[in-house]
């Protein structure tokens, strides 16, 4: 029961649709019963010629009562177990998703999207059929099975009865030597599923590339590599218990042929009545259903359970990055940063990605950070950001370790336009005030007019009510990253951080969009990450990053004075820059 802890919360709170469920379909095995003992009574009085028409119609009576009484029950525990494991799917998939979004960055880079879909729809629906039909036909087989074999013993003969059902415990181990295999396959199964999901998402998310590039052929084959793993898992699973159907009905089949035959002697011999051997082949015939449930049950338990401990995996993984030890007192923050002796491993490469850092950025200062590709710039950010929880050294906001400030007051105050922009296939107007849904218009529109992408809102055909498609594919590369930029600015942070998310706009709007900032940004702290000297010789402080360490640190005009890489990277673009005026 350990497997599904993570379910106690609900069946808890409906375990009473559970209980009046099972009720009912109890109260209708019961009624089910009624059948053969008329049958037979009808048989009898048939071959005994007492028969009457009153007779027949009371008989036809009671058969037309069960078979609307068993209809109505049918519909109450369907209503009340099915409609309870679909409210169970229904839950399971919100905690699911719930849970995901408090799992860390690192979470995400270890573990791929299509497989954590894969859960959130093929596990869960695995364990709501083992809450609904599984439950339905455990409760079903079990008790049907115990009355009618009292029934038949009782009322009809106890010694045919044992010889009939000799081949129920063959069943019963058959099923449940079978049962562990299953559960084993099925995992399987489900693994190369998550496999195959994360084929298709990344194929399809990538198809721009893999177009261009030419790589169908290659591509497909890897996909069809991944489909084939696919089906032939599941078909070495579904072998297994599909077999199990089949071998039931023939060891329900001899059941019948013992009864037969056991049965027929009986009559010659003159101890069973022809209306009793009706009757016993009847309730041997409503024992058949109860026999081919075992199967789908073990096959519904163990795939539930297969599942559920897929998704427990999932949901035992503990938030890395919590609020512990934070001062709930921090309701707010002002902007001023100090970072002392920081030292960042993402703990699978050798060399640290950050090194001994040391910066102080006042509030209202602007911070701008330079330096070769993977020297860092982003990690510092990800750190700023508490996407990762810092190793050695120390961030300091305010005067507070970053470790004790609430992450929603931490993050809430920090607008973040990211290297790699992520627009949702939503309104231009959400996508900018996601933030603040209720955002007022006027201020969206003042923040667009910052990121200088207004009027190329009002150029599009339903202006701030066009529908972005998936990850903004409908605006160009610049208009994305201002669009990004506007989302940032109309949260109206204490500090805004701006991740080389720049690079896709030209000069001159860059410089009109930098000067709107100021603006913005007076008497709040910024942080600019580029590999343009343009962008950021404005800046109050620079500091160049090489291989995770401060290598110069001063403002444009102080480290245009001192040779070093800054010299070098703008004695370069200001070549670039010659060359193409020049041009
Ligand atoms: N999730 C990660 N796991 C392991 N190593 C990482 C991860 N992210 C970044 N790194 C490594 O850390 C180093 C610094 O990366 P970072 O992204 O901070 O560089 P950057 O200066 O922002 O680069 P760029 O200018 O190309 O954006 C690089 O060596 C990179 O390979």
């Amino acid at each position: 029961m350990r497997t599904f802890k993570h379910l106690k919360e609900f069946i808890k709170k409906n375990i009473f649709s559970y209980i009046l469920g099972i009720i009912i379909l109890i109260a209708i095995d019961v009624f089910q019963l009624v059948m053969p003992k008329v049958l037979g009574e009808l048989t009898d009085a048939a071959t005994t010629k007492t028969l009457t028409s009153a007779l027949l119609l009371k008989y036809i009576g009671i058969i037309l009562a069960v078979a609307l009484g068993i209809a109505v029950g049918r519909f109450g525990w369907r209503i009340l177990i099915t409609g309870t494991s679909r409210k169970m799917e229904y839950w399971l998939r919100n905690r699911f998703f719930g849970h995901l979004e408090k799992l860390s960055k690192n979470y995400f880079n270890n573990n791929k999207t299509g497989d954590l879909m894969a859960h959130a729809t093929n596990d869960i629906q695995a364990v709501r059929m083992a809450f609904g039909p599984g439950v339905v036909m455990m409760v079903d087989s079990i008790v049907l099975t115990i009355l009618v074999v009292i029934r038949m013993a009782q009322d009809i003969n106890i010694k045919l009865t044992l010889m009939a059902l000799i081949p129920l415990p063959i069943i019963a181990i058959m099923v449940g030597l079978m049962g562990k295999e299953i559960m084993k396959r099925y995992k399987n199964t489900q693994e190369s599923f998550g496999n195959l999901s994360d084929k298709i998402q990344e194929n399809i998310s990538g198809i721009r590339v893999i177009k261009s590039f030419v790589q169908f052929k290659s591509q497909y084959k890897i996909f069809k590599g991944a489909n084939d793993e696919y089906f032939d898992k599941y078909m070495h699973s579904a072998k297994l218990f599909i077999a199990i159907f089949p071998l039931v009905m023939l060891l329900s089949s001899v059941s019948f042929i013992i009864g037969l035959g056991y049965g027929g002697s009986l009559v010659i011999e003159g101890t069973l009545t022809i209306g009793e051997l009706t009757s016993f082949l009847v309730y041997l015939g409503l024992l058949v259903w109860p026999m081919m449930a075992i199967g789908m049950v073990i096959n519904h338990i163990q795939r539930g359970t297969a599942s559920m401990e897929r998704l427990n995996k999932i949901l035992n993984t503990k938030p890395e990055i919590i609020d512990e030890d934070i001062d709930e007192s921090i309701k707010d923050i002002e902007g001023e940063i100090e970072i002392k002796g920081l030292t960042f491993n993402y703990g699978n490469s050798e060399n640290p990605a950050l090194e001994d850092i040391d910066v102080k950025i006042k509030k209202g200062e602007s911070l701008a950070i330079i330096g070769r590709t993977g020297s860092g710039k982003t990690t510092l950010i990800n750190l700023l950001l508490r996407n990762y929880n810092v190793d050695d050294g120390q961030i300091i906001i305010d005067g507070n370790d970053i470790n004790r400030i609430p992450l929603k007051v931490l993050r809430e105050n920090i607008g973040y336009v990211p290297q790699e922009n992520f627009l949702f296939s939503k309104t231009i107007r959400d996508n900018i005030a996601l933030y603040n849904n209720a955002e007022e218009f006027e201020n969206i529109e003042k923040a667009a007019e910052i990121a200088e992408i207004k009027n190329e809102i009002l150029g599009l055909p339903e202006k701030y009510e066009t529908m972005l498609g998936e990850r903004g594919v409908n605006l160009s590369g610049g208009q994305k990253q201002r669009t990004s930029i506007s989302r940032a600015i109309v949260k109206n942070p204490k500090i805004l951080i701006l991740d080389d998310c720049l690079s896709a706009v030209d000069t001159h709007t860059e410089e009109k969009i930098l000067s709107g900032l100021k603006g913005v940004m007076k008497d709040r702290t910024s942080i600019i990450i580029s590999h343009r000297i343009s962008t950021i010789k404005d800046s109050d402080k620079i500091i160049v990053l090489d291989e995770g360490r401060i290598i110069q640190y001063g403002s444009h005009e102080e480290l245009l004075k001192t040779r070093g890489l800054y010299r070098e990277i703008f004695d370069k673009q200001q070549l670039e820059e010659n060359l193409k005026n020049a041009e």
